[in-house]
């Protein structure tokens, strides 16, 4: 089903012990919890392994972090998009910069996961690569340069011209598709910014991931909304 309601917030657990196994599953809790309690729509992007759990465990959507151009068949390590579906996944990260892809592949996911009414969130690193993104009819770009990534410094302060830039090629190409922005987000002022800069939400890892407590970072996230 795909995602409508937003600001949108996608918290990427990536690989940190802190978002693995069961503390994944608190995380995502938490993610739900805010949800709750706010109204804002908040979605969780977990390792594959982790996907079924948290999938069953709780009730907002779960993203995969990366699939794989691959049809079903002899491919040893690759995460198979129908496996991600069956195991819970509403969608897809795509073309994360910890995750890189080939233009076609990237095409070949977003096709195949549209096709399947999942969700397509494709990242990008700068202006010129969120145009071409938008071109492929992705439900989300989401702007992130990889130099600002962990850093704790917002993009959306730090280079808010390349969020605001992005936004206008992007809608310029294609209207329908929304801008998330992400890299060094963690405050609720850096949500804010990135609300006027004109995206709908932000992907994010470490600020909330890294926080002593997860989920009252998350409600200062949203706090300014
Ligand atoms: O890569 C990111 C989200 O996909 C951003 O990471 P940080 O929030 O840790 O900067």
């Amino acid at each position: 089903m795909k995602i409508t309601q937003t600001p949108l917030v996608i918290l990427n657990f990536k690989t940190y012990i802190e978002s693995t196994g069961e503390k994944a599953l608190q995380l995502a809790r938490a993610l739900e919890e805010v949800s709750e309690e706010t109204g804002i729509s908040m979605v969780a992007a977990p390792q594959g392994a982790d996907l079924w759990r948290l999938s069953q465990e709780v009730k907002i959507p779960v993203l995969a972090q990366h699939i794989d151009p691959v049809e079903a068949g002899g491919h040893t390590g690759s995460m198979l998009l129908e496996c991600a579906k069956e195991a819970g996944a509403a969608g897809t990260l795509i073309n994360h910069s910890e995750q890189r892809m080939q233009l076609a592949d990237i095409e070949t996911v977003i096709r195949k996961t549209n096709a399947e009414g999942m969700n397509t969130v494709v990242c990008t690193n700068n202006i010129l690569t969120s145009a071409a993104a938008a071109a492929l009819n992705p439900d989300f770009v989401a702007i992130e340069p990889p130099e600002l990534i962990g850093s704790g410094i917002p993009v959306s302060q730090a280079e808010p011209e390349i969020v605001e830039g992005s936004v206008a090629a992007i809608k310029d190409i294609n209207p329908d598709v929304r801008v998330l922005c992400g890299a060094g987000i963690s405050t609720g002022d850096d949500m804010k910014a990135a609300l006027e800069l004109g995206s709908e939400g932000v992907l994010l890892a470490s600020g909330i991931i890294m926080a002593p407590d997860p989920k009252q970072a998350l409600l200062d996230l949203v706090s300014k909304i």
